[in-house]
């Protein structure tokens, strides 16, 4: 196999929406992202502290979906890397020349994925104003950063295996009792990850994950949708979670895409940083204060589109984490199916 392409982070997403005016009250108006550009059909946003063009493409389209998530490269060599890393493992792969692609975004090298994601690697990008200390301009949830990708997979061993081979660490994991994978945490940047997985039908977008510097910003973004009556937008939390560490709510958008807002979490830089593992049976390992997951978080997700926008197929998974359930007694029991 040739060498991977250096990934640095998770770098943006682009999701279609079916309303761009809907869309830009829940991720502008309500999450404070900033515009960083905008067309009729498309918003392109960033947090206060992101210095790169955008994190976050919104564009108008008929089906709600996912249309690429895009890591950056360390060098625009790696573009080149990624192209012949993704065509020998016999993926479709498509060099997006600087103008042809996402506004702001270079040289790029699109594929999907041996999940079924379309992913792009880029170097490339615009630069926007510095905003950290614009504190003026900071409103509403005051995201700072994207943070991550989670992403639907019926599959969670291929999953680690394809993104240690991209050079990703793996912070955390949910096993079984015979060591079977439920979710796993991996990372590039210096924290608990950059990518997640959870488990079921797919390829889908579980969530993307955005960044706030204090916890009391997440607990304000869920008084602020309470405020307006549009507390509905509120799926699961605030809570502190067990994988991760962090404090956390989670919003679903208009289109139903779900996003997270997330903060708190721990270094994973030192090169013999170890994988902490939680037991699927222990039911702090989603929320540390053993608050229940509501089902919609397993079950519902966002579908993906493919390199032509058309939505991809899904298969369904082996595991259903949602089904194991922990007994009074605090051993674990599974649902009759
Ligand atoms: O719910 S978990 O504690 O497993 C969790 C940890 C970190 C995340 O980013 C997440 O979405 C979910
Ligand atoms: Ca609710
Ligand atoms: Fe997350």
């Amino acid at each position: 196999m040739s060498t991977a392409p250096d990934v640095i982070r998770s770098a943006y997403a682009q999701l279609v929406v079916t309303d761009l005016g809907a869309a830009r009250w829940f991720w502008v108006d309500m999450l404070g992202l900033h515009v960083q550009h905008e067309t009729p059909d498309a918003l392109y946003l960033r947090g206060t502290d992101e210095l790169t063009h955008h994190s976050l493409v919104l564009r108008t389209g008929p089906v709600a979906a996912l249309d690429h998530l895009a890591y950056r490269v360390r060098t625009p060599e790696d573009v080149d890397r990624a192209e012949r890393f993704f065509t020998e493992l016999g993926r479709p792969v498509r060099r997006v020349p600087a103008g042809e692609g996402t506004y702001g975004v270079g040289d790029a090298l699109r594929t999907v994925d041996p999940l079924g994601f379309t992913v792009e690697f880029f170097h490339d990008i615009a630069r926007g104003e510095r905003l950290i200390q614009r504190y003026d301009l900071h409103r509403g949830a005051q995201i700072a950063r994207l943070d991550h990708f989670n992403v639907c997979t019926p599959d969670i061993p291929a999953a680690y295996e394809h993104y240690k081979s991209l050079g990703f660490g793996c912070s955390e994991t949910i096993e079984g009792d015979e060591h079977e994978l439920y979710a796993a945490w991996m990372f590039r940047k210096q924290t608990v990850h950059d990518v997640a997985f959870t488990g079921g039908a797919g390829p889908r977008l579980h969530h993307l994950g955005v960044a706030t510097h204090e916890s009391h910003q997440v607990l304000r973004t869920a008084d602020i949708f309470g405020s307006l009556g549009k507390e509905h937008h509120i799926e699961r939390g605030p809570g502190r979670h067990g994988v991760s560490n962090a404090f956390y709510v989670y919003l679903r958008d208009p289109d139903g895409h779900r996003v997270e807002v997330y903060t708190s979490d721990y270094y994973t830089g030192d090169p013999d940083h170890e994988t902490y593992r939680w037991s699927v049976h222990d039911d702090r390992r989603r929320d540390f204060w053993g608050n229940a997951v509501i089902e919609s978080w397993y079950k519902e997700a966002s579908p993906v589109l493919d390199l032509d926008g058309h939505v991809q197929p899904i298969s369904e998974a082996e595991l259903d984490e949602s089904a194991v359930q922990v007994g009074a007694d605090g051993l674990g029991i599974i649902k009759p199916s």
